[in-house]
């Protein structure tokens, strides 16, 4: 891997990618969003993270690259505490996809937007260029690298938010409804690809048959805590916890007829 800084802290290996220990935050009005989660996520695991509207996937998430921070407990990625001083290194480890790829894609041309945050953390010449263009070709957008964002399709456009995290060459990459607005075909298209590369994943969705496709282990949130951890084929049968969680999967949809892909 090449260095984007001399100053930059080596991921420790032996590190789960991954620890939220006791974390508890209150919104600054007052309204408490999580209660004392613990969340380890492994080297190379798929999670997924459900749970129903409100149960505070986002406050999570936003917390796992200092977004939101200030509460009880703490969060390390790759050992690494998150924490103001570190804050820098820890969104170059966590890379979020958001829901909308309009919030990470505002340059002219993809190359430009694909190439933005390794530029900022200093990478130049045929190193950045090999980097971008390794990250367009693990989302299949090679040939799209001259084309503006805006003309492409949402799809297509989801894609390359991708490709702007994975330029970074994360610790770990978080999605927020990766599946949310595609057709079956771009679904199954970024299904494949999420597959495909070798990172740690944590997927919100309210997806459960594509938590049940891409993840081995789901993680239900529901009023702030971990309610159940476990592999997603066995949450997603366990009817008594999914009511629970108002978690309902689609009618019809038989998580133990399906078989689960590597
Ligand atoms: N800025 C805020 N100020 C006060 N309360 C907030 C704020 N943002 C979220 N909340 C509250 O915190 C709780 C958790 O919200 P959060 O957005 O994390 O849930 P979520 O699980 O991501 O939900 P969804 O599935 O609907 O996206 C909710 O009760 C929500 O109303």
């Amino acid at each position: 891997m090449t260095a984007l800084s001399p100053s930059r802290e080596a991921p420790s290996l032996e590190a789960p990618s991954l620890e939220v220990s006791g974390l508890a935050f209150a919104y600054p009005d007052g309204h408490q969003a999580l209660f004392g989660v613990d969340l380890t996520v492994r080297r190379g695991e798929r999670v997924a993270l459900l749970g129903p509207n409100g149960a505070g996937k986002t406050t999570l998430v936003l917390h796992l690259n200092g977004i939101l921070g200030g509460g009880v407990g703490s969060v390390r990625v790759a050992g690494l505490p998150v924490t103001k001083p570190n804050l820098a290194e820890v969104r170059r480890r966590v890379g979020i996809v958001f829901q909308d790829p309009d919030d990470q894609l505002f340059m002219p041309t993809v190359r430009e937007d694909v190439a933005f945050g390794p530029a900022a953390a200093g990478l130049r010449g045929p190193e950045l260029e090999e980097r971008v263009r390794t990250a367009l070709e693990r989302v299949g957008m090679a040939d799209f690298a001259d084309r503006p964002p805006h003309h492409l399709s949402f799809g297509q456009r989801r894609r390359v938010a991708v490709a702007t995290v994975l330029a970074m060459e994360p610790e770990i990459l978080v999605l927020d409804e990766p599946s949310s607005n595609l057709d079956p075909a771009s679904r199954r298209e970024l299904a494949d690809i999420l597959r495909s590369l070798d990172v740690t994943v944590l997927m919100v969705t309210h997806d459960l048959p594509y938590a049940l496709e891409l993840c081995e282990r789901s993680v239900i949130l529901s009023g702030g805590v971990i309610a159940a951890d476990g592999p997603t084929g066995e949450l997603l049968c366990d009817e008594d916890t999914m009511r629970a969680h108002r978690l309902e999967l689609p009618f019809g949809f038989d998580p133990r007829t399906v078989p689960v892909r590597g």
